[in-house]
């Protein structure tokens, strides 16, 4: 018997592991009153119980209304939590306290996620990931929200509705709509690059751990004289960076939709720890100014040359939750949580997303979001008040106005805040360059480029043909061996289809 349970991976033994802990039940089980519950509760069959009986009303009542909506983007995620360890000296950089004296330990926690799917979706979807970080610092919490790809996909905040509708389900057929998202990408090029590294190897990871992840926008960060820089956050994966082809993740994807989520959990519980080395890319607040590209732009990448990347420190991820709702359900990352000596990057999208996250989460779970135990920073002294709980101590009998001479909470004075603020300005002209670079130089060899022009065919051909046909010559401006590539890739795939008649009908 042992042997057997103990061929079982750790996310298949669960139930037994809690037995084990507590090989007696933990109680006399309660109505959510606390009351005691009898066993002849536990039925109502034969009895006039139905509405007499709290076990019973408790039971179906709470049940029937335990959901909460899910995430509008970013749906299906899992999570852990861990710590931050400081490995190098930045104080040069920022007078952030996090990322200040070597060997000092900060908890984090982490949400892993896919972009597009809902909840129950497929963690190996050709999406983005998400890799999001709340470090519990002593200033307050830090949220970095990043990506598996460095590149973001547009500009122009207003896209964002629009990006995602027309990458998730079509309104009529609940389908995802493959002549929407091309149609989407011909009449907004600036697409093309993100959705590059997506439709390339680097859009399937092999699971969460062994990915890296980019906060991507150019933070502007201050030192304990003021002095400014300005810096692109990557993490780095320890455990080997791997991506899977097509053909593993249509295998493994047949057997199991949540694999990420199981070798996260599998590998933390057998004390595999994953963890990822946290540097920066650099640049001074001088040189920023004096690139011939725009830095701020979250399409592009910085220039090799423009930069220098400095070592901080490793994330060190230890610890499955106990309970999934309560740490990565009910947990909220928002990029606007910063802290002194990180300041807000100057660039549109970051400040729309400053709106976006805090309105999502006023609507998914509330005004008092931040109040919830898995999002609580470490000390909070604030004028807010009430509203929908959890509402914890609610600052007890602390004055509720500011100012007031009184002994409420009062502001403190940061002698080193940069007084200087950059504005950026951006161009809405179509620039083929990103995306070009990325097939003629990214894609370093001629599996990785024949893989990722498959990817491209397979979404193409079940594309109207106005649409496609557009899409065919945006590729053929942005390289035109590409273009001609995938071209004849779609025809031999539309000849095939034609002698095929249950291919027609999928198609
Ligand atoms: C550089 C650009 C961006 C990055 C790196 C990014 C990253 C992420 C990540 C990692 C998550 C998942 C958070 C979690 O695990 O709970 C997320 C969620 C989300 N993102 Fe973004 N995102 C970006 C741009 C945007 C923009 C432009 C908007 C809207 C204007 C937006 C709106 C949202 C919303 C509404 C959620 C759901 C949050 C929640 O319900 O808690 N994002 N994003």
């Amino acid at each position: 018997y042992h042997d057997y349970v103990n061929t079982l991976e750790p996310a298949a033994r669960q139930l037994l592991d809690f037995k084990l802990d507590y090989p007696k039940p933990i109680g006399i089980m309660t109505t959510m009153a606390g009351k005691p519950v009898d066993i002849r509760e536990t039925t109502t069959l034969n009895t006039d119980g139905l509405t007499s009986n709290e076990f019973f009303l408790d039971d179906v009542m709470h049940s029937v209304a335990e959901r909460i909506p899910e995430r509008a983007v970013h749906a299906k995620g899992t999570g852990a939590f861990g710590y931050f360890e400081v490995t190098h000296d930045v104080s040069e950089y920022t007078k952030a306290d996090v990322f200040n004296g070597i060997g000092k330990r900060t908890p984090v926690a982490v949400r892993l996620s896919t972009g597009q799917g809902n909840k129950g979706g497929n963690d190996l979807a050709k999406e983005i990931k998400g890799f999001a970080i709340k470090f519990y610092t002593n200033e307050g919490n830090l949220d970095f929200l990043g990506l598996n790809v460095p590149v973001y996909l547009y500009t122009d905040p207003t896209m964002f509705s629009s990006f995602f509708h027309a990458f998730r389900r079509n309104p009529r057929t609940n389908l995802f709509d493959n002549t929407a998202r091309w149609n989407i990408m011909i009449l907004r090029p600036i697409l093309l690059h993100a959705l590059f590294w997506l439709f390339s190897d680097y859009g399937s990871p092999n699971g969460y751990r062994k990915m890296d992840g980019f906060p991507i926008h150019a933070y502007e960060l201050s030192n304990k004289h003021g002095d400014r820089y300005f810096a692109k956050f990557n993490f780095r994966t320890e455990q080997g960076f791997e991506n899977l082809t097509t053909d593993e993740v249509v295998t493994i994807s047949g057997q199991d939709l949540d694999y990420a989520t199981r070798d996260l959990y599998n590998n933390i519980a057998l004390k595999n720890y994953p963890s990822w080395r946290i540097e920066m890319d650099v640049m001074t607040s001088h040189d920023i100014t004096n690139v011939d590209f725009n830095p701020f732009d979250v399409t592009r990448l910085w220039k090799n040359g423009t930069y220098h990347t400095v070592q901080i420190g490793r994330l060190v991820l230890d610890r499955n939750p106990d309970n999934f709702f309560e740490a990565v359900e009910l947990s909220a990352y928002n990029p606007g949580s910063l802290v002194p000596g990180i300041n807000s990057p100057p660039d549109t999208i970051f400040k729309s997303r400053r709106l976006a996250y805090r309105d999502t989460q006023n609507y998914r779970l509330g005004i008092n979001h931040k109040r919830i135990n898995v999002n609580a920073p470490k000390y909070l002294k604030t004028y807010n008040r009430d509203g929908v709980p959890p509402v914890n101590d609610n600052m007890k009998d602390v004055p509720n106005y500011y100012p007031n001479s009184f002994s409420g909470p009062v502001p403190f004075i940061d002698e080193s805040r940069p007084k200087e603020r950059i504005i950026v300005f951006d161009s809405n002209a179509v620039d083929l360059e990103s995306p070009s670079n990325f097939y003629r130089y990214i894609l370093s060899d001629e599996g990785q480029k024949q893989r990722f022009i498959d990817n491209l065919v397979s979404s193409l051909i079940s594309v109207v043909p106005e649409v496609r046909e557009k899409g065919l010559k945006l590729l053929t401006l942005v390289d035109l061996e590409l273009g001609t590539r995938v071209r004849a890739g779609v025809t031999a795939a539309r000849r095939k289809i034609k002698d095929d008649p249950w291919m027609t009908i999928y198609h």
